[in-house]
């Protein structure tokens, strides 16, 4: 080996925008937590909302928290990828530098709906990976909706309406993962990142490499 060799550690490649969605309660919260804990290479695209904050959510970290007037203006100031109203509130990915990052090999966590899965899709087939989290059952849904202690008996309510509606939509999922038991469903979706992270189209460096493997 010369020093001009390349490391394998290190060949260069092209960032991925790695969705979770779900419907509400199923778990992508938690996963995604869980992911951008135990992953330096992942970095969460932090959405714009017009819902107010939880306990525990901070702005500028979970979510922006905007007013509507606030919103319209992003919305007239073409600051988004996609937007899309979700239960009562509107959901925005702000453009950001995401381009310009996912050349340099950052990816991207979205924690968006079906609606900003298409969106996104739309605008970057290459670079998105789609993944859908069920829950084992209807019952153990509304069961979780009602232990994260967050929402009123109507929200938690017009959530469970909404839950067929966004289970619907799994087949339009690269990957569909059941959160049954949350430390399996963390390590099916470390798997999916691990080796869409490897995919040829993706390892820019490959291409040097392999030249100079046949040198
Ligand atoms: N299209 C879109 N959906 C979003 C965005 N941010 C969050 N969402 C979705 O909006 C829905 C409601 O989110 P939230 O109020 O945090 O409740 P959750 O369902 O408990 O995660 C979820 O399905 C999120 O995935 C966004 O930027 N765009
Ligand atoms: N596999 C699991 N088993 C039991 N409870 C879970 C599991 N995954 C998530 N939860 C709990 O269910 C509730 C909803 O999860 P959350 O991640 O907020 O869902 P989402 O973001 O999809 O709405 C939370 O209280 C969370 O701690």
């Amino acid at each position: 080996m010369t020093d001009s060799t390349i490391s394998h550690d290190k060949l260069a490649r092209r960032g991925l925008l790695f969705i979770l969605s779900s419907p509400s309660g199923a778990g992508k919260t938690t996963i995604s937590r869980m992911l951008l804990g135990a992953d330096e290479e992942i970095k969460l695209s932090v959405s714009a909302t017009t819902r107010p904050p939880r306990p525990g959510e901070i702005d500028g970290v979970h979510y922006y928290f905007v007013d509507d007037a606030e919103f319209d203006r992003m919305v007239e100031e073409d600051d988004f990828y996609e937007w899309a109203p979700v239960f009562g509130h509107r959901y925005g990915t702000p453009k950001g530098r995401i381009r310009g990052a996912l050349k340099e090999g950052q990816d991207f966590l979205f924690d968006i709906d079906w609606q900003g899965t298409q969106q996104l899709y739309q605008k970057d087939q290459q670079d998105v990976v789609r993944v859908f989290i069920l829950p084992p059952s209807i019952a153990e849904l509304e069961r979780r909706l009602r232990s994260r202690g967050t929402d009123a008996d109507d929200v938690i309510a017009a959530r469970m309406e909404r839950a067929r509606a966004e289970i619907s939509h799994w087949d339009a999922y690269d990957y569909v993962v059941i959160n049954e038991n949350v430390n399996a469903c963390f390590a099916k979706v470390r798997e999916i990142l691990d080796a869409e992270r490897m995919k040829r189209q993706r390892q820019t460096g490959l291409i040097p490499f392999v030249r100079e493997l046949m040198n």
